[in-house]
């Protein structure tokens, strides 16, 4: 380990970075609206972006030799999951009202309101019969 420069900034060897993934993941000139959540951006104005630690702008697994060792797991299950309980079931607001996407602060994303859904079963009852 050796003392360095990193875009202009001295950084003495031993030095312990810590990445602010969330100003990152909020930077203006990489996001239109940082602060809205849209989805669709992915399919269209940031289609080709990958999540995978090439693209720094975004790095939710972080990225390099400590990066996460699950990505591969985690976005399988996360669209097999999500792509199920989509087909299975119906989710509505009690009173159709739009879901409040705005974010607490905390070391993990979370919501600032809790999300209020009835879930309904879409598909005809006996599909949901596990004993069969
Ligand atoms: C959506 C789900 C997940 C996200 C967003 C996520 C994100 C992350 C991030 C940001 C790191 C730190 C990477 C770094 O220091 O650069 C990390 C590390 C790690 N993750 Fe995940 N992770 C997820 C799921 C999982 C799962 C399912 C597993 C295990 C089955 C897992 C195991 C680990 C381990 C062991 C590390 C430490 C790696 C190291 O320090 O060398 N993660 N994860």
């Amino acid at each position: 380990m050796e003392d360095c420069t990193v875009n202009g900034y001295r950084v003495s060897a031993g030095t312990w970075l810590i990445m602010n993934l969330y100003k990152i993941h909020h930077n203006p000139l990489i996001w239109a609206n940082p602060f809205e959540f849209q989805p669709e951006r992915f399919m269209t104005t940031h289609k080709d972006i990958d999540e995978r630690g090439q693209y720094f702008e975004l790095v939710p697994f972080g990225s390099g030799r400590r990066m996460c060792p699950g990505v591969s797991f985690s976005l399988q299950i996360l669209f097999f999951t999500l792509a199920n309980v989509l087909h299975w079931f119906e989710f509505e607001t009690p009173s159709n009202e739009a879901v409040d996407m705005r974010e607490a602060l905390g070391i993990t994303n979370s919501k600032a309101t809790p999300l209020e859904v009835h879930i309904t079963p879409r598909l005809p009852v006996f599909v949901y019969d596990t004993t069969n």
